[in-house]
């Protein structure tokens, strides 16, 4: 079954009794508190204990009172006893199990905690609120199924259930990282409240027990004090549940005592076993489940209990937040397909393709341009398209999303009518071993079409990045030319970070015309980085942040590698700062991009500016680990930017390979990908090893690179390079 049939179901069954799902979790919090509270106001001295005897107890309690009744030892393990003492008072007490004496009065439950129980259970609608409550009870539990079916799905099977997440966004990722670790007890929490509910119901058919009567006499006959009986000595106080004491002296009244899971009756003259009735099996889960359910008698499982309440909070809350922003991607067509130019379609799983997509379609229809926006599912001929534009993303092992599933077999059933020209955009993530593969699947398949033609070459987006996106819809607007200001979707519009003000210790020339490549460190007070994050950059009167690759140098200063690119407005204000000038930016926190100062072998392979990162990352090796550094560049001139700090980082052994490949240097271009192969036999071995590789600099090399590595792996190893991506030994930030 596919994913997005268990998503409806996930979700349909969410729908269907989130309200109840919702009390039952927050009135589930509050009682969680009530086993805690009980605890902290009991005095700990009437905790049963394992080492004294029930012989032990009653016979204190039989010398220091006139009468008892029964003794109690409740579900939070705390003795009690009903009794009359020699001043005549009379009252269920707290005692000392071994001393007898009074601990205080027995609790009476907080209204609160009854108020809370009864919405819990019934919602104060009795039989039809239980009948409710146990039907949400059974759907949470059926949500909770189809969620760790939708894990295993995420997760690329059941091995890598436990495997690390890949953080796409807030929502996502802590819907899935709670899910897997509140899931054991919501699991208990959901099958014993189905079960209790069962039982009021009275679903579950009881199995008859049979007592059993090994005396079947009633003598008083030879007679022992209650303190000799054998099973009272046998028995610790904690394996008792009550203890009833015979009515009278007539040798008919026998001591009455509940065991966990038996009732036993006891000659009150020769402490003789007379039967023994087990309870059935029916009684001992419903005190089993009751216990797990309400997290009597243990605090640490209530306060679990508790947690996973408010998990489940969240999950209602992030759950709806998520379905909220897939169905934001969808966009109403003021144009019928076959009136349309410009035909927009969209492959999305959770809608945010969907959003930019629609973003994109409402700033063309500002231009007045006649636009069709729709998914890749409904693929369809378009009679009047000149333009086709694919927005999708790519899914599971480099699949096609839910809605775009359909579109290989339309696109071979379908005959576009009119020659047109076609641009393909895909949105995946580094993070993932096939990065957009179903973007250039969906161009293979366009570029078939006897009357397509390509506009651009396909665009690929890393996480959702604004700045990517941008650029691409200046390219295509400029094929008209067409003056386009697309809008950013919310959700790229980031929570406001904190600003922070970076002081300018010094701005290199920049020297290489070439290259226009030039550093520039920076000092800040207040802002907490480390190599790998990115520092966001919005110029003056722009909507759009820059980001830029950190490097901390060992000083804790900030360096930032830039190229200056011609109408660059950000790259050309940075490239004119001098030292000791003020720049404002924030901090954005890359943490599938920082160093693992555990791996003990790193290779690290950039192009240009890419670099950045690394060159903190060498100068902090602290640890020494081996660091094995591929670098390319155009020319030798190139390399001279960053040559000082790992000449210095080489000698201090922080960096223990330098390999540099220059693509403008001679005759013949090397780029690094060609220094990988000739070293294919070390990279083969170090991705054996669990070495860790990171990658930074552009797309383009990315692409490249990733595709000699996927070679050297598979003919070396016989592994595909996602073996080891899944194992968490790649690491991406390309741009
Ligand atoms: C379970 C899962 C699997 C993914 N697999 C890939 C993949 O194989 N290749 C890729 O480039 N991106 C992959 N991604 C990233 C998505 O394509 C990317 O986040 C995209 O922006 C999501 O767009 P949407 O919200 O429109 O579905 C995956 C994301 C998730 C959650």
């Amino acid at each position: 079954m596919t994913s997005s049939i268990w998503r409806y179901s996930h979700l349909a069954l969410a729908v269907s009794s989130f309200v109840f799902i919702f009390l039952a979790s927050v009135t589930g919090i509050i009682l969680s508190f009530e086993p805690i509270q009980y605890t902290l106001e009991v005095s700990s001295e009437a905790r049963a204990m394992e080492d004294v005897s029930l012989a032990q107890t009653l016979t204190v309690l039989r010398e220091k009172y006139d009468e008892v009744l029964d003794i109690q030892t409740d579900e939070h393990h705390y003795v009690s006893a009903t009794l009359l003492d020699k001043e005549g008072n009379y009252g269920q007490y707290y005692i000392h199990p071994k001393t007898g004496k009074l601990l205080g009065e027995q609790i009476e439950t907080a209204p609160i905690y009854e108020w809370c129980t009864n919405l819990h259970r019934s919602l104060f609608l009795k039989s039809t609120g239980r009948f409710f409550v146990g039907l949400s009870s059974f759907l949470l539990l059926l949500i909770t199924v189809s969620g760790v079916i939708l894990i295993i799905k995420r997760q690329r099977g059941l091995r890598n259930f436990a495997a690390k997440i890949i953080r796409e966004n807030f929502f996502q990722y802590f819907h899935v990282y709670l899910g897997r670790l509140a899931l054991v007890p919501i699991l208990i929490i959901t099958i014993t409240g189905t079960y209790l509910s069962l039982l009021r119901f009275e679903l579950i058919p009881d199995w008859e027990t049979e007592t059993t009567t090994p005396v079947s006499t009633s003598s008083s006959e030879p007679s022992l004090d209650p303190s000799e009986f054998p099973v009272f000595n046998q028995l610790s106080i904690a394996d008792i549940r009550k203890v009833e004491f015979p009515f009278s002296d007539d040798a008919e009244d026998r001591y009455l005592i509940q065991l966990k899971d038996v009732e036993i009756s006891v000659n009150q003259y020769t402490g003789v076993v007379e039967s023994e009735t087990p309870f059935p099996f029916t009684q001992i889960a419903q005190n089993l489940s009751t216990a797990l359910h309400t997290g009597q008698g243990s605090v640490a499982w209530s306060i679990v209990l508790a947690l996973s309440c408010i998990c489940i909070t969240f999950f209602i809350a992030s759950g709806f937040i998520m379905t909220f922003r897939r169905l934001k991607g969808k966009t109403r067509n003021k144009f019928g397909k076959d009136e349309a130019e410009i035909v927009l379609l969209i492959g999305s799983e959770s809608g945010t393709t969907g959003q930019f997509a629609k973003c994109f379609a409402e700033t063309l229809m500002q231009a007045n341009k006649r636009v069709y926006i729709d998914e890749l599912n409904h693929y369809s001929s378009y009679a009047s398209m000149k333009h086709l534009v694919v927005f999708t993303a790519t899914y599971g092992t480099g699949e096609a999303p839910s809605n775009a599933r359909k579109f290989s077999k339309l696109i071979a059933s379908t005959d576009p009518n009119q020659p047109f020209n076609y641009a393909v955009v895909g949105f995946g993530s580094l993070s993932y071993p096939n990065f957009c593969q179903f973007a250039f699947e969906v161009e293979d398949m366009l570029s078939a079409l006897p009357m397509s033609r390509k506009a651009l070459d396909t665009h690929t987006i890393h996480n959702k990045s604004w700045e990517s996106f941008h650029q691409w819809t200046v390219q295509w607007a400029d094929l008209f030319p067409l003056e386009l200001a697309v809008s950013q979707p919310e959700l790229a519009i980031k929570a406001k970070k904190k600003e922070h003000t970076f002081h300018v210790l010094r701005c290199t020339a920049i020297e290489n015309r070439t290259d226009n490549t030039f550093t520039l460190e920076l000092e800040s007070p207040t802002a907490k980085y480390v190599s790998g994050d990115l520092l966001s950059i919005l110029p003056e009167n722009h909507t759009h942040e820059r980001l830029y690759s950190i490097a901390q140098t060992q000083a804790g200063t900030l360096l930032l590698s830039i190229k200056r690119h011609d109408y660059g407005i950000c790259s050309t204000y940075l490239s004119n700062l001098k030292s000791g000038d003020r720049l404002y930016g924030s901090i954005v926190r890359n943490r599938e991009f920082h160093f693992n100062s555990k791996s003990s072998k790193t290779v690290m392979i950039a192009t240009g500016t890419g670099i950045a990162p690394f060159l903190g990352m060498i100068e902090n090796n602290s640890k020494h680990r081996e660091i094995d550094l591929y670098w390319g560049g155009q020319t030798s001139q190139s390399f001279r930017l960053y040559e000082g700090i790992l000449s210095e980082a080489f000698q201090d052994h922080r960096l223990s390979e330098l390999r540099v490949a220059y693509s403008r240097e001679n005759a013949s271009k090397v780029y690094v990908q060609d220094l990988l192969l000739r070293d294919q036999v070390k990279i083969a071995e170090a991705f054996q090893s669990g070495a860790q590789f990171m990658i930074c600099g552009s797309i383009a090399m990315q692409k490249g690179v990733v595709e000699t590595l996927h070679q050297i792996t598979l003919e070396r190893n016989n592994k595909p390079l996602s073996y080891y991506q899944n194992k968490g030994q790649l690491k991406m930030d390309c741009y």
